[in-house]
């Protein structure tokens, strides 16, 4: 049973603990901009994965994903969301050339996505910088070999790709793009354009709802608030200016450090200014990953106690800098682990439940085959899809206040918004509701058992209104 309570970020309320997870009441509903809205208005819950990482290293850019792929994800999960990686080195091979190719190969794949109500946010992936730190340009992924300079300054072998960050040629590599040097200042612009050339091809895709700016930042030299409030926030604002001169209404994403806000720590990433018209849409996407399941103690014990630290610590830090950020919404843009370890299942819900809390939405890494995954490498289903598929409030007509789910009930209290014409959708898996759906407190509009979808009329109230849903008797 996963039970999932959303609860408000923005009143300060009691801190009511309930069966071990933290809950914040919600005295007032949180803004409307808590959560990103689709094209109707409505407050957007959001479930899907990363995909994938083999795109880091196909020489297209794209992911070994098919339709067919997405087809099964969808029937077997009802996801709504992905977190799709893009790569710089793909979008300008040659400085000032950007691939118009390269970009008709993601525009198709996301034209599958939209086929499929989905909402996509493209993602300028990163990891160690580049596949040119490397000679055999397996280790890095993300920057064009153009744009990395590690001014021949030694690059190790390690056995764990981690420790490459802590390579001299690595840090180069980062510091002349930050331009910490003061040698490349030329970096970061090439960087935000790049940004502009993607935004100016999705703009107007129905799809595309997000940019999420720089997949986990590395500061080289520079590390913490120096870095997140100086470089970084520097960075985000240039691309962040680039991209509404082609795309007044997508969302900007932005990450803090990977090292340290992956683990729970502060982020001092300072605040974005968004020049477009009406309300700010500017995202907060960190990451979670908590050291004691990275170094394999997995969900329980003293480890499962030392993930329960992190995890709190990881969603007051994350409320906070999403403050800062002007009440920004939430997505998590990772979180992941190897599924055959114990207690998997139940970090997962626990993730989840977090994220409900705080109105995030959700991207799982990754969408590979594999432990992490959830299917294997011959394909069949692994225990992440049942985990996974659970009913979820996928679009709110109004603000959402709280909800609870499990796989055979749905609870979701909401103030409604009468000036929407678009109805409250809510994903039901089959597992849980194999035929009719037994509803209290709403009146149902309509029940599609092959889209697995259940729309609520919208109530004629400003007041809050709570809805239960179970399998009809
Ligand atoms: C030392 N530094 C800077 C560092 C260490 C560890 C990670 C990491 O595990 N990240 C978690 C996952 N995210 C990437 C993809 O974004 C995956 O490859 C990692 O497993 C990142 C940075």
């Amino acid at each position: 049973m996963r039970r999932i309570r959303v609860v408000s970020l923005v009143a300060a309320g009691a801190l009511v603990l309930a069966g071990g997870v933290g809950a914040v009441l919600r005295s007032d509903p949180a803004p409307a901009e808590s959560y990103l809205t689709d094209d109707q208005g409505r407050s957007l819950v959001l479930r899907g994965f990363n995909t994938a990482s083999s795109a880091k290293s196909t020489p297209d850019g794209m992911p070994e994903f098919t339709e067919a792929d997405l087809e099964r994800e969808h029937a077997d999960m009802g996801t709504n969301f992905v977190r799709f990686l893009i790569s710089w080195r793909s979008v300008e091979p040659e400085p000032g050339v950007y691939s118009q190719e390269y970009l008709d190969r993601v525009e198709e794949r996301i034209g599958w996505y939209a086929d499929r109500g989905y909402h996509v946010m493209l993602d300028m992936h990163q990891d160690l910088w580049s596949g040119a730190i490397t000679p055999d340009g397996k280790t890095g992924n993300g920057a064009p070999a153009w744009a990395t300079y590690m001014d021949g300054l030694p690059v190790g072998s390690h056995d764990m790709w981690e420790q490459y960050y802590l390579d001299a040629g690595v840090i180069r590599a980062f510091d002349n793009f930050w331009n910490t040097t003061g040698a490349h200042p030329e970096l970061s612009e090439h960087y935000a354009n790049a940004w502009r050339a993607v935004a100016e091809r999705f703009a107007d895709h129905p799809a595309v709802v997000a940019y999420d700016l720089m997949n986990e930042p590395y500061g080289g030299t520079l590390q913490g608030p120096v870095f997140e409030s100086g470089p970084l926030t520097s960075l985000y604002q240039k691309s962040t200016d680039a991209i509404r001169t082609v795309d007044q209404d997508s969302w900007v994403c932005v990450a803090p450090q990977a090292m340290g806000n992956n683990w729970g720590t502060p982020s001092g990433l300072g605040a974005i200014t968004d020049s477009r018209e009406g309300d700010q849409r500017i995202a907060y996407c960190p990451h979670i990953y908590p050291l004691p399941m990275d170094l394999g103690g997995g969900y329980e014990g003293t480890s499962g106690d030392l993930v329960d630290a992190t995890v709190a610590s990881w969603r007051d830090n994350t409320v906070r800098t999403a403050a800062v950020l002007g009440d920004a919404p939430i997505i998590l843009g990772e979180f992941g682990l190897d599924t055959t370890l114990p207690g998997a299942l139940d970090y997962v819900n626990r993730i989840y439940a977090t994220a409900a809390e705080i109105g995030a939405g959700v991207s799982y890494w990754s969408r590979d085959p594999g432990p992490w995954g959830p299917y294997g490498e011959d394909g069949t289903a692994r225990n992440l899809v049942t985990a996974l598929d659970t009913p979820y409030p996928r679009a709110v007509a109004g603000t959402p206040i709280s909800w609870e789910a499990s796989a055979d009930r749905l609870q979701l209290t909401f103030r409604p918004d009468r000036d929407l014409s678009a109805p409250t959708e809510i994903y039901l898996p089959q597992r849980g509701f194999p035929a009719s759906v037994a509803v209290d407190g709403g009146e149902v509009l309509a029940w599609d058992q092959q889209s697995r979808l259940l729309t609520l009329r919208q109530p004629q109230s400003d007041e809050d209104v709570t809805v239960t849903l179970t399998p009809a008797p």
